[in-house]
């Protein structure tokens, strides 16, 4: 028998965004997603994934209720959404003429620390993430994929309970983005809800609890890897045919044979 979970939960139902009067996200609605949870948000190009976060964030106009602990999200003021959301961007802008330490403190404001314990709170999530070596560096004399790990720091750093994460190991090598997804992980086994963009399906088949998979604004599967994976799901949703083999120590890999109907090679 599953329990009803009874802490905070996030609740997004009806969820409806369009960029002038056209519809991206119509109607959304999704099951519960818990603290704890890593989940992987994945879907083809343009299928409303970073506008879903963004739209969690405040950042694009949104109808439709989205619950947590019981407050309307979408109505939360900024020191009330600060406290209760870190988001990372696809990228920060790389003309900010802040350094990688001023652009995490920056996050951190609205959990009024006194100036010197932020300071140390800052420096031990760049610590956590490898670029403390990085901390007075502006960040545009960053790589892509250093201003990525920036864009992260700036994002935990608030130690907010629901975290969105665009795309976080795009610009990434196989290090950094271990390094990362080891992180991310952590801070959901922390009790943390995580929710990931993700387009590399072997990272979310690794690292999430639940993969949701978006199609053309709607959900088209939600469940576990071993679940959500499957061949069907690809030839609909990303118009390929591939396989999904299952390899030792659980890992999973999507072998891509070409466009939905084409015969394998
Ligand atoms: N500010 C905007 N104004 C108008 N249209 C937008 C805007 N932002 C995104 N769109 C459009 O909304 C759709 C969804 O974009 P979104 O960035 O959410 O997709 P995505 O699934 O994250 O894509 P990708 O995987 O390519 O990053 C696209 O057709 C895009 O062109």
């Amino acid at each position: 028998m599953t329990l009803p979970h009874a802490g905070p939960m996030l609740e997004i139902q009806h969820l409806t965004v369009s960029y002038r009067n056209h519809p991206v996200l119509g109607d959304l609605s999704l099951p519960p997603l818990l603290p704890g949870e890593l989940v992987a948000l994945v879907g083809p190009n343009a299928t409303g994934k970073s506008t879903l976060l963004r739209a969690l964030a405040q950042l694009v106009p949104a109808s439709g209720q989205v619950r947590w602990d019981g407050q309307d999200l979408l109505a939360l003021s900024t020191t009330a959404l600060a406290r209760t959301i870190g988001y990372m961007p696809q990228s920060l802008p790389e003309t900010a003429a802040l350094n990688v330490l001023e652009v995490t403190l920056t996050a951190m404001q609205a959990q009024d620390l006194p100036a010197g314990k932020a300071q140390l709170a800052a420096i031990a999530v760049l610590e956590r993430l490898g670029i403390d070596d990085l901390a007075l560096r502006r960040l545009d004399q960053l790589s892509g994929g250093q201003r990525q790990v920036a864009a992260l720091a700036q994002a935990i750093a608030r130690d907010s309970p629901i975290l969105l994460l665009d795309e976080p190991t795009s610009a990434l090598d196989l290090r950094h983005q271990w390094r990362v997804m080891n992180t991310v992980r952590r801070l959901a086994d922390d009790g943390h809800l995580v929710i990931a963009v993700l387009h590399d399906l072997a990272l979310a088949a690794q690292w999430a609890d639940r993969i949701l998979v978006l199609d053309r604004g709607c959900l088209h599967a939600c469940g576990t890897p071993q679940t959500a994976l499957t061949p069907d799901m690809l030839r609909a949703v990303y118009g390929v045919e591939a396989r999904v083999q299952r390899c030792e120590h659980g890992r999973t890999v999507v072998l891509v044979d070409g466009p939905a109907g084409s015969p394998r090679t």
